[in-house]
């Protein structure tokens, strides 16, 4: 798990690390393939969206770029979800599943309400509101803590459940697929988060795209527009 990298102070975007974050992602990405081609490396060191390909890149000049290995960590997206939506119809959030797809910034990250379980209930307004703190939640934060960093407390708790689905992968065991940020053909995006399976060697089966309603449909076509840039901004820092 690689989480080294300057956090976001308050009025910055997570876009705004990616002149500082992207050498550091790229420099470990090249440790990892020399000391430890065959691990699983999963991405937190902000901007997501655009170092995973910092990272692939920089694993492909040193020969042991693996698509199935290299993961970017938006389960923070999914544990918000699952809290905000769980306050909402008064249950625990251990008792909502909803995947979020996409990417790991503002309208990137997409929150597929119709495939909630249990059924989300609440309107289309309701669903907008939620959809939004989903989407700002890292901004809250940031807020919140008022330069001194971003989420801490609650991404160890992302990063551990994460990295746990990993390991029972790695053991052969079951696990509720979790949504990651991989290089993916389910959209235009060369790098798209979707519920994932993982076995011994890494990614078993992407899930792809769940059934979508026309609102859904609409945000990830914004999200892809905007990934599509990310990607191609890591590709391009890894030519200099
Ligand atoms: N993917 C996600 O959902 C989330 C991502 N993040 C991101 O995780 C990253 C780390 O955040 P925090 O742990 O809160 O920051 P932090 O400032 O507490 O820790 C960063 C660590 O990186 C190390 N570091 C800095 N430059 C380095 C270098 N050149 N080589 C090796 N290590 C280096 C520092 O020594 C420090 O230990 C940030 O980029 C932040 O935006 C944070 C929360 C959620
Ligand atoms: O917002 C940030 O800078 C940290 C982060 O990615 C999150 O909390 O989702």
């Amino acid at each position: 798990m690689i989480t080294a990298g300057m956090p976001r102070k308050p009025g910055q975007t997570r876009d705004f690390l990616f002149d500082t974050n992207a050498p550091i992602v790229a420099r470990v990405a090249c440790m990892v393939a020399k000391r430890a081609p065959k691990a699983l490396v999963g991405i937190i060191t902000n901007p997501v969206n655009a170092v995973v390909a910092v990272a692939a890149e920089a694993m492909k000049k040193a020969g042991c770029y693996d698509p199935k290995r290299l993961f970017g960590v938006t389960t923070l997206d999914v544990v918000r979800a699952e809290k905000f939506i769980g306050e909402h119809m008064n249950i625990h959030p251990y008792d909502v599943r909803i995947p979020v797809v996409g990417g790991h910034a503002g309208t990137t990250i997409v929150p597929i309400f119709s495939q909630c379980q249990p059924p989300f209930e609440g309107d289309e307004k309701c669903i907008a509101s939620i959809v939004k703190r989903i989407q700002t939640g890292g901004d809250e934060v940031v807020k919140a803590k008022a330069g001194k960093g971003s989420a801490t407390l609650s991404m160890a708790y992302a990063a551990a459940r994460f990295t746990n689905a990993l390991m029972r992968g790695l053991k052969g065991k079951a696990c509720a697929p979790e949504c990651a940020y991989v290089q993916s053909d389910a959209t235009d995006a060369p790098f798209f988060s979707t519920p994932l399976s993982f076995g011994k060697d890494g990614i078993k089966k992407n899930h792809g795209l769940p059934e979508m309603n026309e609102s859904e449909k609409k945000q990830v076509k914004v999200a892809v527009d905007a990934l599509k840039k990310s990607a191609a901004k890591g590709v391009e820092y890894m030519k200099k």
